[in-house]
């Protein structure tokens, strides 16, 4: 089968192209050999490729820069999703879009479920929302949230930078989702592709957290390993007191039984796989 995978440089394009299937011929793009803010060149490089399916991988995904830049990020995040679903009608190739638990807004007192009522408070939301709308009727749409990876661009190594400049650290308590390793989504990705899965599904650690209990995880785990020289204090504040740009979800765990239930597995607590990924982390150097 012959595989697009888009974001090839992003924490989930290098987690997919680690563990793609023996049978699959992955070619994976960045942003220098396929820049998705051009339509016309997503059509005429999926009708020179022809692949059988189309892994997007690719997004803006600078939640309080698109605030500032919801045209940019509305390009990436869905006029390019729409350009990719016209040129694969027209060659007969599969789509799987990746989107975010942000296209919620958190007000729900249980786990959303793959067909709850989308309300998004940011932008960065708005447009991820856009990008669902525009895949097309055969697609598969795979919700995540707060991912992480090794050498990518994430909470836990903005924590570790911080807590080794800092002398203390101030961190919401009243934001609750779930981390995700971005090496966990890949396979459950693969894993729904080799069951030819259609419509929406969502991924995520299992176990639930405020960041601030990510925070303090983060520490420990890291403290434990070596990777951080001494402990700080990790306060727990209000949304309120730590002002960005963007609206952020105050509950925004995503129900993955449903995808559990297709791919007859369990998924890994989120602790361990963040140990998992420091330790990939230390091994950066
Ligand atoms: N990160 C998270 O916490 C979450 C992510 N998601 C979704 O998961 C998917 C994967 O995210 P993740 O891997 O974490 O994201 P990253 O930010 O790690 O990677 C995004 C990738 O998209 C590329 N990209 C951005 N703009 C363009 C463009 N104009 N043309 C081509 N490529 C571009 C980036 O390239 P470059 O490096 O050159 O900028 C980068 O390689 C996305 O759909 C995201 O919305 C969902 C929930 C949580
Ligand atoms: C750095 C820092 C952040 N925070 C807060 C801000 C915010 O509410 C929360 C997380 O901050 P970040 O900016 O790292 O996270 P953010 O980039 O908003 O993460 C989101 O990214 C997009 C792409 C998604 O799709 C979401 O699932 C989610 O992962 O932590 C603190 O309270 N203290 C701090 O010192
Ligand atoms: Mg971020």
């Amino acid at each position: 089968m012959k595989v697009l995978v888009t974001g090839a440089t992003g924490q989930l394009g290098r987690a997919l192209q680690q563990s793609a299937p023996p049978d699959c011929d992955v070619t994976a793009v960045d942003r220098a050999e396929l820049d998705l803010t051009d339509g016309a060149a997503v059509r005429t490089f999926v009708h020179a490729l022809k692949p059988d399916l189309l892994i997007n991988a690719a997004a803006y995904t600078a939640v309080d820069r698109a605030e500032s830049e919801e045209p940019l990020a509305h390009a990436v995040n869905a006029a390019a999703v729409a350009a990719m679903a016209e040129a694969l009608k027209a060659t007969s190739g599969r789509l799987v879009q990746v989107s975010t638990d942000f296209v919620f807004d958190g007000a729900s007192p249980r786990a959303y479920r793959p067909d709850d009522a989308r309300n998004p408070l940011s932008a960065y939301g708005r447009t991820k929302a856009a990008g669902e709308d525009a895949v097309g009727p055969d697609a598969l749409i795979v919700r995540t949230a707060w991912v992480h990876a090794a050498g990518g661009s994430n909470f836990v190594r903005t924590m570790l930078r911080l807590m080794a400049e800092r002398d203390e650290l101030r961190v919401v308590a009243d934001q609750i989702g779930a981390p995700t390793w971005a090496s966990g989504l890949a396979a459950t990705i693969w894993g729904l592709v080799a069951k030819d899965a259609r419509g929406i599904f969502h991924h995520t650690d299992a176990g639930v957290a405020s960041w601030y209990d990510f925070a303090v995880a983060i520490q420990e785990e890291a403290l434990a390993l070596g990777m951080l020289g001494r402990a700080i204090p990790v306060i727990p504040i209000a949304t309120a007191d730590y002002p960005t740009p963007a609206r952020r979800p105050a509950l925004s765990l995503l129900d993955c039984s449903a995808t559990r239930g297709l791919l007859g597995d369990g998924t890994t607590h989120w602790r361990t796989n963040l140990r998992a990924m420091l330790k990939e982390e230390q091994a950066l150097g």
